[in-house]
Formats: C-alpha cells, structure tokens, sequence
C-alpha cells in the first residue's frame, strides 16, 4: 500500500510570507547565518568559527539570566533567582557538552588556519569577561583588551563596579540576620573579593541546621552548582587547549596552558568551599 507524501499544507500549515513574519525573520537568520567568514580555504575553520559563536550566543542569555538573578537576590526575591541561577547551570553544561564537538580537531587540522586568527582571542571575548565579573571575579587588568571598542570597555567597567551575584549573597546573609562584618558590606565592589571569616561563618550555621535556614541553603548550593561548571568550563578548555596546541603561546600573547591552569586556582566563592572542611 503506497501513501501520499505528507502535505502540511493540507494540514492548515501557513505557506505564503509574503506579508508576515516568517521564522527567518523573527529569529533575524539573515544575520546569524551569513555571519561565518573563514578567513582561509581550511575545511575546518567554520567549525571553530561556529562553536565561538553558539559559545558566545550561550554567554549572552548567561549574562541575561545572571544580571537578573542578582537583581532578584537584591531585591529579597531568592525563588526566582533559584529558577535562573538552574538555567545558568544548564548553560554551562551545554558550553560544556560543546568541547566534545570541537575536540574532533585536530592539531594537524588547526595548523591549517592559526596563523588566519592573527593575535585575535578568547582573551578578547567581553561577554566572557562580563560572566567573571557578574560572579565576583573582578580584575580591573582583563579590561585591558577592549580599550580600542570604548562601548565594550565602559559597558565591562560598568559591570566590575556594580556588587557581584555574591556580594549580593552576602548582603543578604546580612540582611537575614547574620553578622556579617561592616567591611565586608562596605567594600569596594570593584576589587577583587577576599574570603571572610564573618562570611564564613554563616554559611556554617546556614550548612550546620538547612532546615531552619532552607532558602540561604538552597541560595548556597545554586552557587556552589555554577562555580563546579564553570570550573569544568576552564579544565575543559584547558584540556583542549593542549590537546590542540601543546604549549605554545596563545595568539593572544599569553603562556598559553600555563595561563589557564593559572585561572583553574580562581575561587568564585571562597567561603562557601572552605566551610566543607568543618562541616
Ligand atoms: C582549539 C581551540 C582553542 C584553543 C587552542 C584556545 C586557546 C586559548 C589560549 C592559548 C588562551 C590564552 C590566551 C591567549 O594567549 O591566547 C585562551 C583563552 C581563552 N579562550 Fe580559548 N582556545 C580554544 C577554544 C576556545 C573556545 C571554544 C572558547 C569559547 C568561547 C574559548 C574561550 C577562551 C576564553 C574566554 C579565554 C580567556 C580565558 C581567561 O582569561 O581566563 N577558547 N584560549
Ligand atoms: N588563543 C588561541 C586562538 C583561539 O583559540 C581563538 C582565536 C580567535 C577567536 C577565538 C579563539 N578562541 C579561544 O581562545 C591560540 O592560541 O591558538
């Protein structure tokens, strides 16, 4: 018995955009689809071109979903932080799950078209500099690389000013009750953050007794979830990195691995690794 193929227009399926949107207009593809140019004739440069790009298309809604999730933890409002900060988690694993597509190159195949990259890298990547700063990474130096786009490097120091998802933790462990030492919560949010005993301390008492604290707790462990992907994100990279280019020098200028297995020793969130050991 023979069956016709399917006609979905038979079905109701709206064929004629002529004078609507259409998914290619919505979801604006004329930009995102001729946005792929190799800048040589190596089969392999459009993987690495669209891997950087998903990557950072991921970093964006990152940025949306950590930006607001500070916003609702300042405001007192930790449920919906909790439902973003869990996005956030499934971004990175998804940034994270990406590695086992561009691992398929190799460095005979990236040798074809390093030289193309000039001294253009991740080092660059602004949106990545702004998930470092909106965690609580801050580090006045790394805005060094975007002088020459003002826009990029104002919107960043914008960032690095602004108090971090856990400067944003601890004020609300101070506002809960905790004593969190007046230092503490009149730092200067755009230096780098130090571990702090007062800090430290609540998160204790939050970890020693969840259910009489169970929103801090829950607050604790959203944490604690995105620094270990982020965590792999950097041993992943750095993993691939000399796996594709052994130790040689980035073509940002870097050391290269030895860069990177330097940022595998940032903690986002000290306190709340070292309060494991007395628990
Ligand atoms: C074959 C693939 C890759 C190689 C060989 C590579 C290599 C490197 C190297 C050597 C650095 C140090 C900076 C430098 O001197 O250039 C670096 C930094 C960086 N790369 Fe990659 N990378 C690769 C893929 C990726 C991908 C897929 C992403 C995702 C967006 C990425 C994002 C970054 C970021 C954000 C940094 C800065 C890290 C930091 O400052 O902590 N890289 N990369
Ligand atoms: N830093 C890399 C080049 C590189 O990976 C790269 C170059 C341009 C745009 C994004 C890149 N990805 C991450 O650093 C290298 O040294 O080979």
């Amino acid at each position: 018995m023979s069956t016709k193929p399917f006609d979905p227009k038979k079905d109701g399926a709206e064929t004629d955009f002529t004078s609507r949107m259409s998914y290619g207009d919505y979801l604006q593809l004329d930009k995102i689809l001729t946005a792929q140019a190799p800048h040589s004739v190596a089969h392999d440069e459009m993987l690495f071109i669209i891997q950087h790009q998903t990557s950072e298309l991921w970093m964006k809604l990152a940025i949306h979903e950590l930006s607001a999730a500070t916003r609702a933890i300042a405001s007192d409002d930790l449920q919906p932080a909790f439902k973003m900060l869990a996005r956030v988690a499934r971004i990175m694993e998804q940034l994270n799950s990406a590695w086992d597509v561009l691992r398929t190159m190799t460095p005979s195949e990236y040798t074809l078209f390093r030289e193309s990259l000039g001294q253009s890298s991740g080092l660059q990547s602004f949106q990545y500099r702004a998930i470092e700063f909106l965690a609580g990474n801050k580090n006045a130096a790394m805005l060094a690389p975007h002088g020459h786009k003002r826009d990029i490097h104002d919107w960043l120091d914008g960032i690095r000013r602004k108090p971090s998802l856990y400067d944003e933790a601890i004020r609300i462990l101070d506002r809960r009750g905790f004593a969190i030492d007046r230092a503490v919560l009149d730092r200067d949010v755009a230096e780098p953050y130090q571990a702090q005993a007062s800090v430290k301390a609540a998160w204790a008492v939050i970890y020693r007794d969840p259910a009489h604290h169970w929103e801090l707790y829950e607050l604790a462990e959203k944490l604690v979830d995105f620094e270990d992907y982020f965590r792999r994100w950097r041993f992943n990279h750095v993993t691939t990195v000399e796996r594709v280019i052994g130790f040689k020098r980035g073509t940002g200028g870097t050391s290269g691995v030895a860069y990177l297995r330097r940022m595998l020793e940032v903690v986002l969130f000290p306190e709340l690794w070292d309060v494991r050991t007395e628990l």
